[in-house]
This record gives C-alpha cells, sequence and structure tokens, in this order.
C-alpha cells in the first residue's frame, strides 16, 4: 500500500484521482493519453484515467488500479508524479462536487487497450484537445504538464458544464 496523500490533506469532498500517462514517441513528440468515456459522469469526453476511490484506499493505489482497470496498463504508484489538487463545485448538483488528485506518469508496462469505461487514445502534448475536455481543464493541465504543482478550486455553473469561477491566478473566464 502506497502512502496517502502526496499533496497534502484531502478536504471533506468525494474523493477522485486521474492519471496523465505520458510517452515520447519515434519522431520525439510527447503524447498524453486520453480517454473518451463511454458512459457515467462526463460520458462523451476526453479525460486522464480514473476515478473514484474506494473506502479505505489511498489516492495512489486508486491510481493504479484506475489506470490498470480502464487501460489494461500497469503502473507503480512510485513512478506516479503528483500535479495537483482540484476542487470542483456544482452549486447545482452538489453531489457532482468532488476533489481530484491528478499525476503524470511516463514509466509504465502495456499498450492501452479499450475497456468497459473508455476508449484510449494519444494525443500530442502541445495540441491536447481541450475542446472535447471538461472545461477546467485547459486552465490547469498545461501548466501542470510544464511542472507546476496547481492547487485550485472550480465551480461550474447551472449547465453542470461551463466553468464559471475559479481561484488559479490567470483564469479569465467569458
Ligand atoms: C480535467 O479533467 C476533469 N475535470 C473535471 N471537472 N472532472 C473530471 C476530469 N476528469 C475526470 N473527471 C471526473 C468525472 C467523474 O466525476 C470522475 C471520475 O469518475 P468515473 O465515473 O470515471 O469514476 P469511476 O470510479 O471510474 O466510476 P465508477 O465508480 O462509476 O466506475 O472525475
Amino acid at each position: 500500500m502506497a502512502d496517502a496523500e502526496p499533496l497534502g490533506p484531502a478536504s471533506g469532498l468525494p474523493q477522485v484521482c486521474v492519471c496523465y500517462l505520458t510517452r515520447v514517441d519515434a519522431s520525439g513528440v510527447t503524447r498524453v493519453l486520453l480517454g473518451r468515456k463511454k458512459g457515467g459522469l462526463g460520458a462523451g469526453k476526453l479525460v486522464g484515467l480514473g476515478g473514484k476511490l474506494e473506502p479505505g484506499e489511498s489516492v495512489l493505489d486508486a491510481a493504479v488500479r484506475e489506470v490498470h482497470e480502464e487501460s489494461g496498463v500497469r503502473v507503480r504508484a512510485r513512478d506516479l508524479v503528483p500535479l495537483a489538487r482540484l476542487r470542483y463545485f456544482f452549486p447545482d448538483r452538489p453531489a457532482w462536487s468532488q476533489e481530484s488528485t491528478a499525476f503524470r506518469c511516463d514509466s509504465f508496462e502495456g499498450e492501452p487497450v479499450e475497456s468497459d469505461e473508455l476508449v484510449p487514445e494519444w494525443f500530442e502534448l502541445e495540441h491536447l484537445p481541450f475542446e472535447r475536455m471538461w472545461h477546467d481543464a485547459r486552465f490547469w493541465l498545461p501548466l501542470a504538464l510544464a511542472g507546476d504543482q496547481i492547487r485550485a478550486s472550480f465551480t461550474f455553473g447551472s449547465d453542470l458544464d461551463t466553468v464559471v469561477s475559479s481561484d488559479l491566478p490567470g483564469v479569465t473566464l467569458a
């Protein structure tokens, strides 16, 4: 079992984890593995591999388990690099509010395969498809993948899809 909280204590919100696998392809381009969610919350969106923590599970152990369940790929907890601790608030659907711990991992075994939960696909790090991802991703993920450790909150509007406020410096919203 791995240590519980690589980015400090978690809040009382429901906890989820997400892991962005990265690799450098034959032409030297860094790619990030995303998956198109086949069902549930965020169906149709491209997301990192991850999901809810099970009772008593550490966030690192959850990330190891979710990566395997969703893609067949094996990662080790010690290879997970903490990127971000994010709080998502949905005032119009409080049951969706949650806290996410995000990791990057560039060391893994196996090739991603489609699972019951998602269809995996590699994307260029420099050209991530933000228009097909959760709205918050465009604000923090490029910073995190460039090496910043992020702690931020995002509040979603009544459409349950659009970020309407955030405490992350530099975020400008329409
Ligand atoms: C930028 O990426 C994300 N932003 C936001 N706002 N939310 C995200 C992002 N990536 C994933 N999520 C959310 C969507 C879901 O609430 C959770 C993951 O849930 P999931 O349903 O995949 O969790 P599982 O544990 O796999 O589901 P089951 O327990 O139902 O199998 O994170």
